[in-house]
């Protein structure tokens, strides 16, 4: 090291203490990365890779980029997952004696972020901090820093880490902090999680989940959360350490239970399409798509909260209802505050940088602006009618006295940058106010001066000078000298004249000169004062905040119900749902006006297994899914697409769509599937929703239809939970006749000699053929290849006769003479299905498939 030049012993040295992160150090106009970090930044960048002499003609990788372009690296590095230090020259290098004085200022990960470059204006930015004693005792604590946002659960039971995992997939955070000592225990879950949500995983010492001094204030008795104050203390130490504080913004923390809400498992956020399609991965065509008219950041990130956790409680929806509705009624009053919303900035996020101390005077602008708005929506709230409306024109807060002391104090347009000045207004402050007169009239004054001492000494050619020696001073001729009245001070004789200074002038110059530093001094220091009188409000401007998102939510919702036809759905706590001509709100938007079918649903304790058969591209996926959207919509407090609708809330909504294979896990379609089921028979209840798309697909015929078979027969008897079932398999057709709980139902079509219409209207019976080759017809398939798949079906059907009875008639071994059958007979005989589970029973199906291949 003594051979080193000391600019790399002072990177060694702070380097070593940031290991885990690249470095970015500051090195007059770039941003400098060394050695490992230097390859990777220039791998994962596109930037040159050159090196640097540190000493002894030793040279070491370097790769920078040009400190003016540091936003557009970083969030390059940070979407790859990078945790980045950034360390900048803390002294002013002309001011700095020897080698400038460095720090890393802040440490960049991705779940930490504050920036407003590095941030997704309409999704939250969360952090998730995991803390578990087994599996069956986990916690979870959810922070977004950019916005203050904090909450967190806990679950005890069986079901924990399934309940944290589909919290998790919900949340989609950018990074997950949990002890290493956790890592074995939950790496199926962290798997799980790369695959679905893919975020920064930080493994941390346990240390950091036991206590944390910062006071953080709790929704609830944080006593009868032991395990989420662990989550909590997580997470609170971990944003110390990379932000080296913990905004002030940052005070409450919310406990919530997961099952206050509707669950959606995890493949059912991606298979219903809510936040983005599956194939593409594009909001175009998913429901936010089609319901986020908001106009505020508050507004989107709430109606996707909205969408992810759908409400239970019957008289909360109703509130919604009641909101929206008014929306809908009173249009010129809708338009009114919509007028105000579009002045929106994003309150959340600048009340975030100016607790953390970034935010710029223009921050502050526009918070004021968005409070100059303030009066004039409490004006309009009085006319509120609906409950929920009124409650919030009660609950907005008082920030008028903040909003004249920012008005008072900042001009119209700012500077962007604090060292620039030039932000507080005139008149704010009496310093200020001199200083900068001094500054404005010091030309007239010293013009005023010359006047004044010309006239005063009778000097006709006295002048006033500068110079850097020393300052202002009077000149006055050699030949004049004889008038200079006493209290002239000599300085300097030169040639034909001689210079002074007067008392006068000296006090007048101290102010001036300085008066350019001071003023910036000034109102730096009147800015930080200005940020704390704003900090001191800041519970306030989050609940401003978030009145203006929920109102945005509101008309969001409205203008939907409007512009869609939509309706408002009775939701009850009863069993039965019943929609009347229902649509699929993604897919109507997608076809053109009219043209979408509409269809009906009954589902209750008589009937609550619907069975939907039909030829392919006829509609049953859409009927499925439609009705589930419906369900989420009303218990969201949305209208809904359909005719009129009487929705029961039901607590959870689990989808198994066979159609889509997960290759990229690595696992077998089968396998995959078969988790998913066994996930859905675990933990459905009576009161959840089912939908089923293809199940057993994944598999051969018989054994798809026999497993199919088994998962109908244990939800009737066992879950009676609502299950919609839609299938290629018309043998399970069948299945109508020996469960009273289940109707058959088909996707009508109408046939016109080879040609067929997809009606797309739901019929009260079983579909009584497949008409794949006529799809594949429809998709243009060479002549030749349809017409003999026709003649290949025609034999098949012919077989298929006998071979759909063996599946009916399950005793399949009543002739068996085979050693080997005989003892699967004997198996199966000794088997105690009482204590089987479902899962089991169909695996040891597979187990005999393979034994009597
Ligand atoms: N009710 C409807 N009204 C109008 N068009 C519809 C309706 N339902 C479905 N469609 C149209 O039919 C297409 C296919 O529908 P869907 O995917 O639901 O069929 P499917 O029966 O599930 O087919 P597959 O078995 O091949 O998955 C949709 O993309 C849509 O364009």
């Amino acid at each position: 090291m003594e051979n080193m030049t000391p600019l790399y012993r002072q990177y060694k040295s702070i380097k070593d203490q940031f290991s885990d992160a690249i470095l970015l150090f500051r090195l007059g106009d770039f941003y400098e990365a060394f050695e490992e970090d230097a390859k990777i930044i220039s791998q994962e960048l596109d930037i040159v890779l050159t090196s640097k002499e540190i000493g002894k003609g030793r040279r070491i990788p370097m790769a920078g980029v040009p400190y003016h372009a540091l936003d557009s690296y970083l969030s390059k590095l940070v979407q790859k997952k990078y945790k980045v230090a950034i360390c900048e020259q803390v002294e002013d290098p002309a001011l700095a004696k020897g080698l400038v004085k460095r720090e890393v200022v802040r440490v960049i990960t991705p779940g930490t972020l504050v920036e407003d470059t590095l941030l997704e204006d309409k999704n939250n930015n969360f952090l998730s901090s995991i803390y578990a004693l087994n599996k069956e005792y986990i916690s979870l604590a959810t922070i977004d820093v950019s916005t203050g946002e904090f909450f967190a659960t806990e679950w005890r039971g069986k079901e924990a880490e399934e309940i944290i995992y589909s919290e998790l997939v919900r949340l989609k955070p950018k990074e997950i902090i949990l002890p290493f000592s956790l890592k074995d225990l939950f790496s199926e879950l962290l798997t799980d999680l790369k695959r679905e949500v893919d975020p920064k995983i930080t493994l941390l010492d346990d240390n950091y989940f036991q206590f944390s001094d910062y006071a953080i204030k709790y929704s609830d008795d944080k006593e009868k959360y032991p395990l989420a104050e662990r989550s909590v203390n997580g997470a609170l130490n971990y944003i110390k350490e990379v932000m080296f504080t913990i905004p002030t913004h940052i005070e409450r923390v919310e406990i919530y239970q997961p099952q206050q809400y509707l669950i959606l498992d995890s493949t059912a956020i991606k298979h219903l399409e809510l936040l983005e399609t599956v194939r593409e991965g594009q909001r175009r065509g998913s429901l936010i798509w089609v319901l986020d008219k908001t106009l505020t950041s508050m507004g989107a990130r709430l109606l996707k909260k909205w969408i992810l956790q759908p409400l239970l409680n019957v008289n909360a929806i109703k509130k919604r209802q009641g909101a929206i509705k008014e929306f809908l009624e009173k249009e010129p009053w809708r338009r009114e505050i919509e007028d105000i919303l579009k002045e929106m900035p994003d309150l959340e996020r600048i009340n975030s940088r100016i607790n953390y101390n970034t935010a710029t005077p223009k921050e502050l602008i526009y918070l004021r602006q968005a409070l100059s708005f303030l009066p004039l929506l409490r004006k309009s709230l009085e006319k509120a009618e609906s409950d929920r409306l009124k409650e919030l024109k009660e609950n907005l807060p008082d920030l008028e006295p903040l909003y004249e002391e920012l008005d008072r104090a900042l001009v119209e347009s700012p500077p962007s940058h604090i060292k620039d000045g030039g932000y507080i207004k005139d008149g704010y402050d009496p310093n200020l106010d001199e200083l900068r007169r001094l500054l404005r009239e010091s030309k007239d004054w010293l013009i005023n001066l010359e006047n004044r001492e010309r006239e005063r000494t009778g000097i006709k050619s006295l002048k006033i000078g500068y110079n850097q020696v020393f300052g202002y001073y009077i000149e006055v001729t050699k030949a004049n000298l004889n008038l200079v009245p006493p209290d002239y001070i000599r300085k300097q004789t030169l040639v034909n004249a001689e210079r002074f200074i007067t008392p006068e002038l000296k006090e007048w110059e101290n102010k001036i000169l300085h008066a350019e530093d001071n003023i910036k001094k000034i109102e730096e220091e009147l800015f930080q004062n200005l940020r704390k009188k704003v900090i001191e409000h800041s519970r306030d401007i989050t609940t401003f905040a978030q009145i203006i998102g929920e109102i945005d939510v509101y008309i969001s919702l409205a203008k939907a119900a409007r512009e869609y036809n939509y309706v408002c759905p009775q939701v009850t706590n009863d069993y039965d749902v019943i929609i009347r001509e229902g649509r699929h709100p993604v897919i109507e938007r997608m076809l053109p006006p009219g043209t979408f079918v509409p269809n009906d649903a009954y589902l209750n304790r008589e009937k609550f297994i619907d069975l939907i058969t039909g030829p392919n591209m006829a509609g049953k996926s859409t009927y499925i899914r439609q009705i589930a959207l419906i369900i989420i919509l009303a218990q969201m407090g949305s209208f809904i697409p359909a005719k009129e609708a009487k929705i029961g809330v039901v607590d959870r909504i689990f989808t198994r769509i066979g159609a889509w294979d997960d290759i990229s896990s690595g696992e077998s379609t089968f396998l995959v599937e078969m988790k998913e089921v066994g996930n859905i028979l675990s933990h459905a209840t009576e009161r959840s929703l089912i939908i089923l798309d293809e199940v057993g697909r994944g598999t051969s015929t018989y054994d798809g239809i026999s497993i199919a078979w088994a998962i109908v027969e244990y939800i009737h008897n066992k879950i009676k939970a609502k299950t919609l079932f839609a299938t290629h398999y018309h043998e399970l057709t069948e299945l109508e006749k020996e469960l009273r709980h289940l109707k058959n139902l088909s996707v009508a079509v109408q046939e016109k000699g080879k040609e067929i219409i997809f009606l797309h209207k739901i019929v009260d019976k079983p579909a009584d053929k497949s008409y794949g080759i006529y799809v594949a017809q429809l998709a243009d398939l060479p002549r030749e290849v349809i017409e003999r798949a026709e003649k290949i079906l025609l034999e098949l059907e012919k077989g298929r006769e006998i071979k759909k009875k063996e599946v009916i008639q399950l005793p399949l071994f009543s002739e068996i003479t085979d050693s080997k059958l005989e003892k699967l007979r004997n198996e199966i005989l000794s088997l105690n299905t009482n204590e089987l589970t479902p899962i089991q029973a169909l695996l040891k199906i597979h187990e005999w498939k393979e034994l009597i291949k």
